[in-house]
C-alpha cells in the first residue's frame, strides 16, 4: 500500500513537472512572438512582452510604469484616445489601427485589441493589449491613397471618402464644407521659374493646408494638377468661412515671388467653398460643379480671393 502510494506521487510529481514545462515553453513562445502589454486601470504598464519591447524599441524596465503614450504619434488626435478609454472603460473591447513612434523617433503601425482584466468579482482591475505589427501593409495602402509629390490625398480617395464623410457629417448634424483651391497663373509660374521650382509650390501649397486643417477629420486632396481640395466640417458658417480665408492668407504669407501674378507680385491661390447642410440631400457631382463655380467667381474676382456658392438658391435636391 505504501509503495503504491510512493509510485503514485513519483508519477504525479513528474506529471507535474511535464505540465510546468509546457507551461514554460508555452509562455516563452507567446513572451517572444506575441506583442502585448497589460496596464492597470489607470493606464500604467504592468507587464510587456518581449516582442513588444522588440516592436517599440524600449526595454521592460523603461516601459513599466510608464504609459503607453511614451509610444504616442504627434498626428494622432486627442479626440482617437478620448474614443478608445470611452470603449474600454465601458467595459468593452477596442480594436483599431493606431500609429505609433518607437524609441529611435521611427514610425510603426500595429492593429491591437484593448480588452479588460478582471478579478474574480467581476471588476476591471487593468487592460491587456495584443498588437500585431501591421506596418509595411499599412505603407502599401498609404501609397494607393496619397499623392507622391505633395503627400496629400489623391482623387482615387477623394472618390471613396466624400460619401462616407458626407454621411458621418449628417449623423453628427455637423455642416461639412468642400473647398477646392487653385494655384493663380501657375503656368506663368512654371513658364517663368520651371516646372522643378512649380513642384516645390505645390509642396509648400499642401504644407499650409496641413497647418491649417489639424483635425482628425480634415482631408486634403490633390485632386489634379495644380487644384486641391479640403473637406472639413464646420460648427457654423463664420468658422467655414474664416478657416478657408486663413489658408488664403498663409498662403500669400509665404510670400513665394511670382512676377507673373498681378497685382500680388508672389505666389496666390483662389478657393471655391460649397457648404453642406446636415438635412440636405446631394448629388456628388454636384457639390464639385458648385464648388468649382464657386472657384471661378473667384479668380473671375481679381484671385487670391475664397468664394463660397450661395446655398439654397440652386442646390438640386433629390
Ligand atoms: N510644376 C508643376 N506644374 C503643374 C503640375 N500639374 C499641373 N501643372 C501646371 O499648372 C498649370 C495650370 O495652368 P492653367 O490651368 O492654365 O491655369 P493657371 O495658369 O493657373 O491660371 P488660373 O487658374 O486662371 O489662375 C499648367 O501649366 C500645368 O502644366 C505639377 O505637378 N507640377
Amino acid at each position: 500500500m505504501l509503495k503504491n502510494n510512493h509510485v503514485d506521487s513519483k508519477k504525479l510529481i513528474s506529471e507535474l513537472e511535464q505540465l510546468l514545462d509546457d507551461m514554460h515553453r508555452y509562455s516563452t513562445t507567446v513572451d517572444r512572438y506575441v506583442i502585448t502589454s497589460s496596464t492597470d486601470i489607470h493606464g500604467k504598464i504592468t507587464s510587456v512582452s518581449q516582442a513588444f519591447c522588440q516592436l517599440t524599441g524600449y526595454s521592460e524596465k523603461e516601459l513599466i510604469g510608464n504609459k503607453h503614450n511614451i509610444l504616442r504619434h504627434p498626428d494622432t488626435p486627442t479626440e482617437f484616445f478620448a474614443e478608445m478609454w470611452q470603449t474600454i472603460t465601458s467595459g468593452q473591447s477596442w480594436r483599431g489601427e493606431l500609429r505609433n513612434i518607437n524609441k529611435s523617433g521611427e514610425c510603426f503601425w500595429v492593429q491591437l485589441q484593448i480588452d479588460s482584466i478582471r478579478d474574480e468579482k467581476g471588476n476591471t482591475v487593468g487592460y491587456i493589449s495584443i498588437e500585431q505589427n501591421i506596418t509595411d501593409r499599412k505603407y502599401i495602402e498609404l501609397l494607393t491613397i496619397r499623392d507622391e509629390l505633395t503627400g496629400a490625398f489623391n482623387r482615387r480617395h477623394y472618390n471613396h471618402v466624400l460619401p462616407i464623410e458626407i454621411e458621418r457629417a449628417k449623423r453628427d448634424n455637423k455642416q461639412l464644407c468642400f473647398m477646392m483651391i487653385d494655384a493663380d497663373n501657375f503656368k506663368k509660374y512654371n513658364d517663368t521659374y520651371g516646372h522643378q521650382e512649380g513642384d516645390e509650390v505645390l509642396k509648400n501649397i499642401v504644407a499650409t493646408l496641413k497647418n491649417t486643417f489639424k483635425r482628425a477629420d480634415d482631408f486634403i486632396f490633390r485632386l489634379g494638377g495644380e487644384e486641391f481640395a479640403v473637406l472639413y466640417r464646420a460648427e457654423n458658417e463664420s468658422y467655414a468661412q474664416s478657416i478657408a480665408d486663413i489658408s488664403r492668407s498663409k498662403i500669400y504669407d509665404l510670400n513665394m515671388p511670382h512676377s507673373g501674378n498681378p497685382p500680388y507680385g508672389r505666389v496666390t491661390v483662389s478657393s471655391g467653398v460649397m457648404i453642406l447642410k446636415p438635412d440636405q440631400q446631394y448629388i456628388l457631382e454636384e457639390i464639385y460643379k458648385y464648388a468649382d463655380e464657386a472657384l471661378y467667381k473667384a479668380k473671375h474676382n481679381g484671385r487670391n480671393f475664397v468664394s463660397f456658392h450661395d446655398t439654397e438658391d440652386d442646390i438640386e435636391l433629390f
